[in-house]
């Protein structure tokens, strides 16, 4: 079967300044590769500043790669470096959804803008979106009147969920994106996911320092270290046979 996500050797250097102030180049990510089914997860672990976060961004095209290739459905979607088709189909979540939230406009226009934006509906078709995503989301159809601050940390990680899911993508990358709730807000958003994923085929990229996230939600996993994959395979046997001292470490936490 066709990947649905599909990574070939990937790679981005940052230009940075070191401390005398010279230029230098630094490669954050080094020949990444990997595929991802549909309805299946992938996680992603790794110490601290080992490319995570730069991974989640380039799939959801916030930032660019400068090599590899990312394709989708078998077409390249980003190819050394040039990003060809809007980043719809591939949708980020992080870990503050409050900070990606207008405190100056209520949930509904949020939503509203999303597809006025990004879709030809008239207003009937985004009002019924709305509704529908708010539900999906385990929200209310009148949580669109409401503004950020009037939310739980957890209901904004659903209305987060529900600004993702409303166009109706193909792939979530969570960056961190359930590590801030506290453990049964956790659980319950795990659930949804999850749940989620059975109904629609929705495939997920986890990036989490939480271990019981990963092996409770992928299918697979993958270990970076500097930028690079040291370590990948099935999840269940990845926790119970790996070879290298980091993942080694990174399991023990
Ligand atoms: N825009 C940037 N310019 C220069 N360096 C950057 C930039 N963004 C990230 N980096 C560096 O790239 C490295 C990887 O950062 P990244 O945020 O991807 O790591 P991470 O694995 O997500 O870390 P964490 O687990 O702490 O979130 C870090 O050393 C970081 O300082």
């Amino acid at each position: 079967m066709q990947p649905i996500l599909k990574v070939q050797a990937l790679s981005k250097t940052f230009k940075i300044r070191d401390r005398f102030f010279l230029r230098k180049k630094f490669k954050v990510l080094e020949d990444i590769s990997f595929c991802l089914s549909k309805g299946e997860t992938i996680a992603i672990i790794g110490e601290t500043g080992s490319g995570k976060s730069t991974l989640a961004k380039i799939l959801a095209g916030a930032e660019v790669s400068q090599k590899g290739q990312i394709l989708l459905e078998g077409k390249v979607i980003e190819d050394d470096g040039k990003r060809k088709t809007s980043c719809r189909d591939i949708r980020l979540i992080f870990q503050d959804a409050s900070k990606s939230l207008n405190p100056g406009i209520t949930i509904g226009k949020t939503l509203n803008e999303i597809l006025l934006m990004n879709t030809h509906y008239d207003a009937a078709q985004r009002q019924e979106s709305i509704k529908n995503n708010l539900l999906k989301v385990g929200l209310l159809a009148e949580h669109q009147d409401y503004y950020p601050h009037m939310f739980s940390g957890g209901q904004l990680q659903r209305i987060a969920l529900a600004r993702a899911l409303i166009l109706e993508p193909k792939v979530l990358v969570l960056d961190e994106a359930l590590s801030s709730l506290d453990p049964s807000v956790r659980a319950q958003t795990v659930n949804l996911l999850l749940k989620l994923q059975q109904e629609t085929g929705l495939s997920y990229v986890l990036i989490t320092h939480h271990l019981s996230l990963v092996k409770h939600m992928s299918d697979q996993t993958l270990v970076l270290d500097q930028g690079k994959v040291i370590e990948a395979g099935k999840t269940q046997a990845l926790f119970i046979k790996h070879k290298s001292k980091i993942t080694q470490r990174l399991l023990n936490c």
